[in-house]
């Protein structure tokens, strides 16, 4: 059975293509800021990135019989974690969206192309708005204000899963912290399968990351917004976009800044230090969430590859429970296995409405 993964990032689309368990293909198309300017919306990017697939998948020869296309699931309304099948329902609250992301694409680049080829399913996967919050962590200190479920979902459980699979147990035995470091950041507290509290990685809570701000001190931030100084989407950019290293520092690499503290830059080396003192903090906050019974703390994401972030997290966090790095992602085969699960019957697909 062919799957078609699809993953569309903020600066990337990701594709690959599997037949059963076995990758046959992956690629990255890497959009320029450039490239992207010519849309006003992430929506009218559409058109672009589906061409780009097609003719790719065309040119390998690999544009056949698939059996599903599984894309990454958006913004759509909090649901339970799984597999689950686009529909009408969906398409319309991922193309109304209030929040634009460009995974938002990802569910209706899937039933699109699906539509081309007979027979063919579209799914998404463990959207970032899967939510099995507790009910004490819904709640902020106003009740205008509720507390939400957005992170990356779909790798947490990847790790998590292929974490549970090396030491023999499952996913569902285990009481575990995982924090991805990418552009952006969430730690959360995963309990016998379930994450049962998490930092919104994309509206301004928990650690500073590469392109968000994180927690912002709320008075400062309500008098920001009505300084006049700056417009509803400026102060929207200062906390999703261009907020946390990109904001101090100009730059979201973290590779970079790490070669700017290795050339003796010390207000690099401050910012970076003090993002991942945010980080630990964070992850101690979930220790507490989890009682301090935790089988192991999992990093994941991009900045996982580096050692100069890993190695002073680790100095904070180590005594919590034994540490273990998965740099990246596993996004694409999740999703593909996901896909895989639900057409073998393994996997229950579930109704988004
Ligand atoms: N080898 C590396 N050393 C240090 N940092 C790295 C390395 N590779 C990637 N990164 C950093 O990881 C961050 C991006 O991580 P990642 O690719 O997981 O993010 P993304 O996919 O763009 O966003 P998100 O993870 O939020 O979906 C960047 O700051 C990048 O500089
Ligand atoms: C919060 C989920 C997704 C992202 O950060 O890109």
């Amino acid at each position: 059975m062919r799957i078609l993964a699809i993953n569309p990032g903020s600066t990337s689309t990701k594709i690959a293509v599997y037949d059963n368990e076995n990758r046959l293909f992956v690629t990255t198309f890497y959009h320029s800021p450039e490239a992207l300017s010519h849309f006003p919306t992430i929506l009218s990017q559409y058109d672009y990135r589906k061409e780009l697939i097609i003719d790719e998948l065309k040119k390998e020869n690999l544009f056949s019989d698939f059996a599903a296309i599984v894309g990454r699931g958006g913004l759509l309304k909090p649901i339970a974690s799984g597999v689950y099948e686009v529909n009408e329902a969906m398409k319309n609250d991922l193309r109304n969206a209030t929040m634009q992301h460009a995974c938002n694409l990802g569910g209706l680049l899937a039933e699109d192309i699906a539509l081309l080829i007979p027979g063919c399913k579209a799914y998404i996967a463990d959207p970032v708005v899967v939510d099995e919050l507790e009910d004490v962590a819904r709640l902020s200190g106003s009740p205008l204000m509720m507390r939400k479920s957005v992170f990356h979902a779909l790798n947490h459980k990847a790790i998590a899963r292929k974490y549970a699979r090396s030491v023999n147990k499952k996913y569902e035995e285990l009481d575990l912290i995982v924090a991805h470091l990418g552009g952006g950041i969430s730690v959360a507290a995963h309990r016998q399968g379930r994450v049962i509290d998490v930092n919104n990685a994309l509206e301004g809570s928990g650690p500073f990351s590469p392109e968000r701000a994180g927690t912002l001190p709320a008075r400062q931030l309500v008098d920001l917004c009505f300084s006049g100084d700056y417009t509803q989407e400026e102060i929207k950019k200062m906390i999703t976009g261009r907020g946390g290293l990109m904001a101090h520092l100009g730059t979201t690499d973290a590779q970079n800044v790490v070669k700017r503290i290795n050339e003796g830059d010390a207000r690099a080396e401050l910012v970076l230090k003090s993002m991942i003192y945010n980080i630990a903090k964070e992850i101690g906050a979930m220790s507490v969430v989890l009682h301090g019974k935790i089988d192991a703390i999992l990093l994941t994401g991009g900045i996982s590859y580096n050692d100069y972030c890993i190695n002073k997290l680790k100095e904070y966090i180590a005594f919590i429970a034994p540490v273990y790095v998965f740099p990246g992602e596993d996004e694409m085969e999740a999703l593909a296995f996901n896909a895989l699960g639900v057409l073998r019957g393994k996997l229950n697909c579930k109704e988004y409405y």
